[in-house]
């Protein structure tokens, strides 16, 4: 079940860095490190030197997601701090996807892709086999704590779709207001991982391992009798 799960790094207490990392690394597959450049969305949060940092605490794979309006500055930066993973947003690299897809291979990096909730998957039908990791905006970029956009369901549902028909690779991913009220509805609709911020675990206790718990507990309920298994 840890494999269905991604925190995201920009909702934690950052007065207590290393010991949450210690206590997340036994429970999720994975972290998510948000890079705003306070340009391509209207807030600045972690940095390529936080990457720095987590890495030499995390058991798990980076997902860097550049929200950043040139994000072809950030790549080799991001890569050199530690990223395992560099998701791109298809809003910012139209005209150098492929290049700057081929240089995060070439580095020895998986491909990340994150679409806005305003931007259709046929924004990238041209190199969504290029894409080890897909992820949907189920909010709009820059803030946590935002509401859930119901419409990305039918957004997951497609992806899934386009991923059975073409073979494609992409493990699914949601990034925003993933929660105990959307788990089943995100799961049941195809998502592979849920990006947790402040709604689906930091918010739920002020300490990190009761919050934890009541995150796993919620998400097992909200699968009993839901089609998706806790594997992938
Ligand atoms: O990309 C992001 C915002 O642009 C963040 O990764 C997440 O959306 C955010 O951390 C999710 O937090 P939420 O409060 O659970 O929506
Ligand atoms: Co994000």
């Amino acid at each position: 079940m840890k494999e269905n799960f991604s925190v995201s790094l920009m909702c934690m207490d950052f007065l207590n860095i290393r010991e949450q990392l210690e206590i997340l690394n036994e429970q999720v597959g994975m972290y998510h490190v948000d890079i705003m450049d306070g340009h391509y969305c209207k807030n600045i949060t972690l940095s390529p030197d936080m990457v720095k940092a987590f890495k030499k605490v995390s058991k798990v794979p980076l997902d860097v997601h550049l929200m950043t309006t040139n994000p072809e500055l950030w790549i080799n930066t991001v890569a050199e701090a530690g990223a395992d993973i560099i998701s791109l947003h298809a809003e910012t690299i139209n005209g150098q996807a492929f290049r700057l897809y081929n240089q995060i291979r070439e580095l020895g990096l998986k491909t990340g892709l994150v679409l806005n909730p305003a931007t259709p998957l046929s924004e990238a039908a041209h190199y969504l086999g290029r894409i080890d990791l897909l992820t949907i905006m189920t909010v709009d970029v820059g803030f946590a704590g935002q509401p859930f956009i119901e419409e990305m369901l039918d957004k997951i549902a497609e992806a899934k779709r386009l991923r059975e028909e073409n073979g494609y690779h992409y493990r699914i991913q949601i990034d925003g207001s993933c929660k105990p009220s959307t788990f089943k509805r995100l799961m049941d609709a195809g998502a592979d991982v849920l990006i947790l911020g402040s709604s689906g675990l930091f918010g739920l206790d002020q300490d990190l391992h009761e919050a934890c718990r009541k995150m796993t507990e919620s998400y097992r309920k909200a699968l009993e009798g839901s089609e998706v298994s806790c594997g992938l």
